[in-house]
């Protein structure tokens, strides 16, 4: 299969580095990226054919073409304008698929007329092939085609087919999501160098304790559960899942969560045409 990915940065460059790692050859993809380093850099990291649109103005449309996916890996507010430099150079046939965080399946249409539209939620886990990758697709797309992106990105982690309507809970819970973990693992890290431990040591505990949590929510999804394993009665963790309770931890994270969705559902609005 042969794939294109416009706009390869963080996002575009971790779900190319888990498909390649998957399995796909290398030699069947051409990237693309703004400035001439970003590009070398890509290509001797990943091996993949880069073009930067610095060096070539022609980048973007020449890595499309012969494409039977093309990646769009540009900001939200670029797909307008990526959409019609490509006008003319992408194929009758190529699938679209749309990582844009804030451009919906109806602006996604509009702008590639007669393709089959896919619109994707990844997160930067891909990379590793950890990833959660949400994907929601137009009415037309046929299952032939939903089938094989599917297991491409099967490659890169968790494929969940979704309905457009929960794009904005995946996004809190996922793709805005992982950067929540990261978050409390700076706080973690912060608090426990505050009470004396030496940094390099702090960060790489909390670095393994999340590995181990993640490796045990994955054998079993039961968060509660796995916490109730940690916590005996008037103990150590009790004394600290108290404290969350009496700071309104849950009330925190149901905040921000629906804080990424509602963003997405804003940059929808801007981004629509009309
Ligand atoms: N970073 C993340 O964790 C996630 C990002 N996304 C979405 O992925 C998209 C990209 O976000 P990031 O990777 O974070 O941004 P980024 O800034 O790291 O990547 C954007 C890429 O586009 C390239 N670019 C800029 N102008 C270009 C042009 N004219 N032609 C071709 N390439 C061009 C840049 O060189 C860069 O490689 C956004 O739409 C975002 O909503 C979605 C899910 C998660
Ligand atoms: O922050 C953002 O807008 C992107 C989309 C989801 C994660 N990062």
């Amino acid at each position: 299969m042969r794939i294109a990915f416009v706009g390869t940065g963080n996002m575009g460059s971790a779900l190319l580095a888990g498909i390649l790692a998957a399995g796909q050859d290398a030699e069947e993809v051409r990237a693309t990226t703004r400035s001439a380093e970003s590009a070398a850099q890509l290509g001797s990291r990943l091996g993949v054919p880069t073009i930067a649109v610095e060096d070539d103005t022609q980048a973007n449309r020449s890595a499309v073409a012969g494409a039977d996916l093309v990646f769009l890996g540009v900001k939200p507010w670029m797909l307008a304008e990526t959409a019609s430099e490509l006008d003319g150079a992408l194929p009758d046939t190529a699938t679209v698929v749309s990582m844009a965080a804030g451009v919906d399946l109806a602006t996604l249409t509009s702008h590639f007329p007669h393709r089959p539209v896919v619109r994707i939620m990844p997160n930067t886990p891909s990379s590793v092939g950890h990833g959660v990758i949400s994907l929601a697709a137009a009415d037309e797309v046929p299952a032939a085609t939903i089938d094989e992106l599917t297991s491409l990105l099967g490659g890169a982690g968790l494929v969940v087919r979704i309905g457009e309507e929960d794009m904005p809970a995946m996004i809190g819970a996922s793709a805005s999501g992982v950067a929540f973990f990261f978050q409390l693992a700076e706080h973690m890290v912060a608090a426990a160098v505050s009470q004396g431990l030496e940094e390099e040591t702090a960060r790489r505990a909390v670095a393994a304790t999340a590995e181990g949590a993640g490796r045990l929510l994955a054998d079993s999804p039961d968060p509660a559960a796995l916490r109730s394993a940690v916590t005996s009665a008037g103990g150590t963790t009790a004394a600290g899942i108290a404290s969350f309770a009496e700071d309104g931890l849950a009330e925190i994270v149901a905040r921000a969560v629906r804080a990424a969705g509602d963003r997405s559902l804003q940059m929808e609005a801007e981004n629509r045409e009309g």
